[in-house]
């Protein structure tokens, strides 16, 4: 485990920096913060005796993990200017708050686009084609006596429908291609410089694909974006693969749909009540399960670590924030 970060005030001549986290969240770069800055860390103990009156001229905040911010929070914390995040989504942040505020955001941006396109085709390549349920038969003993075995599904050539097109959904249709797949998309603007089929309606983009990958952003808009009547388009040989938020999944439905039968599979990175998941999937074979983890390999780490130290960098040396969020 890195070491966690003292947040005794190291130096009064360092730049400030606030730390918000989850008291379990630790990154293998907290020590190196600890030399450029004066970390404040509310949730280290003892935060401090001098923690209340410097965080009120603290001007970065540092977000790690899916920790929320709150109006609140940035009530406490007058003098923030620029809230650097550690994660692709923000939907954890008050993002009207931050603009009411003139708060700048970052996000982690494509630090690890690649690596959660790749997970997406790791898990519809499972349930499809039944990888860790072969694991388990194997680990159990069961190959010997050639016990029943399910069948599983070929890829290549299947229809993948992605909703949300972006900078992973682009790579999820770019490793499709490479399958022989077709690829179909639904997102809020149709996206001119790709000539896949568009779907205003994602109900209508279910009914026309075998794999449907969920990577949008969660917002107000996308929640519970693919509900009952998604799901049941995609019908009883149709397979879900999130690798955005649990709660663009109307999760009660998927699973009386899986548990029915009247949807033919899942691969789940994430859980609309995460770390809770559902224990109806449990005994489900075509359903492989995953705990958000589609962003995280060493390299997606590295590339994190420097991008947060960059745009803390950027900040107070007024050069341009990189991955900033467009706030509206
Ligand atoms: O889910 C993780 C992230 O948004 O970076």
């Amino acid at each position: 485990m890195p070491a966690a970060v003292d947040i005794k005030q190291s130096s009064e001549t360092l730049p400030l920096l606030l730390l918000h986290r989850f008291p379990s969240f630790e990154l293998s770069f907290f020590p190196v913060l600890k030399t450029k800055y004066t970390v404040l860390d509310l949730h280290a103990d003892p935060p401090g005796p001098s923690f209340p009156i410097l965080s009120k001229s603290v001007r970065v905040m540092l977000c790690v993990g899916p920790t929320a911010l709150t109006s609140e929070d940035l009530d406490r914390y007058p003098a923030v200017e620029c809230v650097v995040g550690s994660s692709a989504g923000i939907n954890h942040f008050d993002l009207a708050a931050c603009r009411r505020r003139g708060i700048r955001v970052t996000s982690a941006g494509d630090a690890s686009s690649d690596d959660v396109a790749d997970y997406a085709v790791g898990l519809a390549l499972d349930v499809l084609r039944r990888v860790s349920v072969a694991d388990r038969f194997v680990r159990a003993g069961s190959w010997p006596f050639q016990k029943e075995y399910t069948l599983g599904s070929k890829v290549s050539g299947k229809r993948v429908g992605i909703v949300g097109l972006g900078s992973i959904g682009l790579r999820v249709a770019k490793r499709f291609e490479g399958f022989n797949c077709s690829i179909a998309y639904n997102s809020r603007k149709i996206k001119s410089h790709v000539s896949y089929p568009y779907y205003a309606n994602v109900g209508d983009l279910a009914s026309n694909s075998d794999i449907l990958i969920v990577c949008c952003a969660l917002t107000n808009e996308t929640f519970h974006v693919i509900n009952k009547d998604v799901m049941r388009a995609l019908g009883n040989t149709g397979i879900i693969v999130n690798v955005g938020r649990g709660a663009l999944i109307d999760e009660k439905e998927l699973v009386e749909l899986l548990v029915r039968g009247d949807l033919g599979g899942a691969g789940l990175d994430v859980f609309e009540h995460e770390p809770y998941v559902p224990e109806e999937l449990f005994s489900l074979d075509n359903v492989v399960l995953s705990p958000h983890n589609a962003v995280i390999t060493l390299e997606s780490f590295a590339a994190l670590e420097e991008l947060v130290l960059a745009n803390i960098e950027a900040f107070f040396s007024n050069k341009p924030l990189r991955a900033e969020v467009e706030l509206h």
